[in-house]
This record gives structure tokens, sequence and C-alpha cells, in this order.
């Protein structure tokens, strides 16, 4: 990274919002798939199609608390001529060994248990006096208190139809079907389903591994006491959380100090670990822009980073290119805290949902009534105010105003109101475009 600034190369097409992402993301390729532990693919998008090996549920179970009889025993029940069997044992989930039921004789069945040979339904212990010769029971009597519940009689009160209260084999999923199709996106169900036929790893897109740092030697790190002329880092926590939300598994790198040879090596540092490079700060005109400076004029080995004005508010300066042998995309944003922010709704969320392969990259836009008017929008840009959006009222409220320092607003706001680029005054009712975040 030679590092040397020519500003008269500098390029004045300014670019709009549209054409940035479109450049920014027609250089992005998904990650390659790679195998991943079940939990570790939450988020992930699958890309094998996967088949189901053996049936679910594996065997015809209960779906009850009861008893496993034979039709025939107790036809015609009722509570005041209930059917008395002789009960021969237990069956609980997990048993292997399974009692034959016989004409006159009844299992005592839990939920999810095997049906044992010769039943051929399950009644409620509800249904039944439980074993205690008394009246309708509601539950039965734990193992432990109570060993005996296991033989002895019943007496059924009702009568059951035949596969009554049985989850019969297969009618969950079957062998050879398909399970998941590639291009899921892997969420607690479809992890619970891999997980139920049996699948400890999947193969998916993982998440990108981001690399958050922040320049600017004014930064100062949170919990430490500010000098004179000093602020607390913001952008890298902000971007790395930020970066989290999108999918990506985050690194936070410390500020760095507004200096070339500093940020060279702190940069070359992270390649090993980085499928995305995210810097906040040093990209516009300042005589101390160490970003631009640093990535402006690499050689052909180090790469090629572009520094562009756009037209939109809050967001003018970024730069955007391909790092290192690898060439890793490297999005440097603006270091004002909500240009940084909005920067990275706009063009680093997409990036990150891009290499996962995600097929929905973009955060949801609607129209809303915005309950307030907007003065002063800047002709030729688009402006990105912060609002509170109330999905109810389909409303939106601008709060604080256009400054890109506002952080105290923009934690107040739950969305971005979009003013277009010919639009410089929005009146109270008008419908605005609104993007929604999170
Ligand atoms: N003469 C001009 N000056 C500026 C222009 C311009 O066109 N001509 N553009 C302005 C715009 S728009 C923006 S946005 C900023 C972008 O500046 P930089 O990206 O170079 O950012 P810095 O100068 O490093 O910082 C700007 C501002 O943000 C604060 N900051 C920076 N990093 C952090 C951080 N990690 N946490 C909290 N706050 C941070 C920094 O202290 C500055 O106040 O340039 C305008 N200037
Ligand atoms: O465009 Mo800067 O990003 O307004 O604050």
């Amino acid at each position: 990274m030679s590092g040397t600034t020519d500003p008269t190369r500098r390029p004045h097409r300014v670019w709009s919002v549209a054409d940035h992402l479109d450049d920014v993301l027609a250089k992005i390729r998904p990650l390659d798939p790679i195998e991943l532990h079940l939990l570790d693919a939450q988020g992930c998008v699958l890309v094998e199609d996967v088949t189901v090996p053996a049936a679910l549920p594996p065997f015809d179970n209960s779906s009850m608390d009861g008893y496993a009889v034979r039709v025939a025993d107790v036809e015609g029940a009722t509570e005041e001529f209930p059917a008395t069997l002789t009960v021969i044992g237990d069956v609980a989930a997990g048993s292997g060994e399974l009692p034959a039921v016989g004409p006159g004789e009844a299992a005592r069945i839990m939920t999810g248990a095997p049906v044992p040979p010769g039943a051929e339904a399950v009644v409620p212990v509800e249904w039944t006096d439980g074993g205690s010769g008394g009246g309708p029971a509601d539950s039965m009597a734990a193992r432990g208190a109570s060993p005996a519940g296991a033989s002895g009689e019943v007496r059924v009160h009702r009568p059951a139809a035949a596969r009554a209260h049985i989850r019969a084999a297969g009618s969950d999923v079957t062998a050879g079907e398909r399970a998941l199709r590639a291009g899921t996106v892997l969420g607690p169900p479809q992890i619970a389903l891999l997980a139920a036929i049996g699948r400890g790893t999947v193969r998916v897109r993982p998440r990108p591994r981001v690399v958050v740092l922040s320049t600017g030697s004014e930064l100062v790190q949170p919990g430490e006491t500010l000098g004179p002329g000093q602020i607390h880092d913001s952008n890298s926590f902000q971007l790395t959380a930020a970066a989290r939300d999108a999918g990506a598994i985050a690194y936070r790198v410390g500020a760095v100090a507004d200096d070339p040879d500093t940020l060279r090596a702190t940069l070359e540092d992270q390649f090993i670990r980085a499928d995305l490079l995210v810097t906040s700060g040093g990209v516009s005109v300042g005589a101390y822009d160490v970003v631009k400076e640093t990535l402006t004029d690499l050689s052909a080995e180090e790469g090629t980073v572009e520094f562009r004005r756009l037209a939109m508010q809050p967001g003018k300066p970024q730069g955007f290119g391909l790092l290192g042998p690898d060439r890793i995309p490297l999005l440097a944003l603006p270091g004002n805290p909500v240009s940084a922010y909005v920067s990275f709704e706009l063009f680093v969320r997409p990036t990150i949902r891009t290499l996962m392969g995600l097929p929905d990259v973009h955060r949801a836009t609607v129209p809303a009534e915005c309950t307030e008017a907007v003065t002063g929008s800047p002709a030729g840009r688009r402006q990105f105010l912060r609002g509170s959006y109330d999905r109810d009222a389909g409303t939106v409220t601008p709060v604080g105003g256009a400054g890109s320092h506002l952080i105290g607003a923009l934690a107040q706001a739950n969305a971005l109101i979009v003013v277009p680029e010919d639009t410089t005054e929005v009146a109270a009712g008008d419908s605005v475009e609104v993007l929604l975040l999170g």
C-alpha cells in the first residue's frame, strides 16, 4: 500500500445510491460452502437437498399416557359397566423390550412409547380408573411412588376405535422423501427436522467473518476517561453489532490512529480472518483522512480501492474495493456515526447477506404517512432521515434532525425515512418511503 494520494486523479462522478450498491454487489460472490454442525449452521443457506434416511416416527407409538389395549376388550365400555383388564406391565418411551398384550390384558403406555404387539389402540388414562378401583383418573401414579400401577387391574370407561391415539410409523416423513431443499435458510424448525432425521452436520454457506475497524486519533475506548478533544469510539461497536445482526461473525478491531503505517499493518494483520473488511472514518477531504490516504493508489498486488462521492445524505463519501492477495472486499464508511450506520444498512448489510447466499439481501421498505413536515432536504441527494415508524397507524415521525452526529436520535429510531433526490420538502400527511430497521 503505497499511500500516495493524487488529488488530480480524483474521480468527479457523483454516484447514485443504486449505482454504488450495484457496483459493490456485482463484485461479491457467495462464500464457498462448508460442512457445519447444526447449531453453527443456524441462519445459513443450505446448499444440498437433504433426503430423509428413515421414516419418522420410526415406529407406531402412543400419543397419550394411558393403556395399550385390544379393541374388542373395550367395546361398549362405560363408567357404569367398565371393561376390566389385567395390567401386564409398563411401556415407557425408549422401551426396547415390549410385553405382548393378549385378550383381557392392557399395558400401561407413555406418550412416545412403542405400541406393544397385540395392542390395537391406546385409551388415555383419563378414560380409566388408572388402576385405583375408584372413579375416573386424571393422571397415572408416578412409577416411583406406585410401582404396583404396572400390575393389577384397570377399569376402562370408554371404547376405543382401532389405532386410536396411535401415531403411525412414517406419518411425519417417509424414507427417501426430500426433507429440505437446497437454498433453504436454516431456522429453528429446519434445524429440528435435521436433528430428528439424524443429521449432525449439513453443508451450508457459512456466515462471513467481518472485521470492523474504526480510525481516528481522537477515539478512546468506552470505559476509559476522555482527554481534551477526545471522544469515545462508538462506530466500531455500532458496526460490529450491526454486522452480527446482519448474520456475520464480526470481529471488532480497536480504533486505529490516523497513521497510514499503523492502518496498513493493522489491515494486513486481519487478512487472515476476514471475508469482508469494514472501516469507519478517514474517507473525506481532510488532511488526516487516513483510510483514503492509505488505500488510494495501491499497487496491483495490494488491490484496488476507489473513493467516491454519493448522491446521498448522510453517507456522501464512500470507499469500496478489493484488498490483498485474496482480494478481500473492503467497504470504507464515513466516520460520522449516523453516516456510518446508514451506509452500513444500505451497503454493508446487503454485502454480508450476498456473501451468505441469502435470497433476500435488503431491508424491507413500506410506504408510511409522515406526521411532520420535512424541510431543507438537499436537492440532488437522497436523504435518509431517522424515523419512528408506527406500524398500526401506518405513520412515521422524524426523530432528531438531519445532522449526521446525532447518535441520541438514532437510538430512538426504528426506521429511515427516504426523501428522494428531487424532493426538498415533505408536507405533514404526505406519503414517504420508509426503510424498516429490524
Ligand atoms: N470540506 C469537507 N469536509 C467534509 C466533507 C466534505 O465534503 N467537505 N464531508 C463531510 C461528510 S458528509 C462526512 S460524512 C464526513 C466524513 O468524514 P470522514 O469519513 O473522513 O470521518 P472523520 O473525519 O474521521 O470523522 C467524522 C466525524 O465522525 C467522528 N467519528 C469518526 N470515527 C468515529 C468513531 N469511531 N466513533 C465515534 N465518532 C467517530 C469524528 O470524530 C468526526 O466528528 O466528513 C465531512 N467533512
Ligand atoms: O454525508 Mo455525511 O455522511 O452527511 O455526514
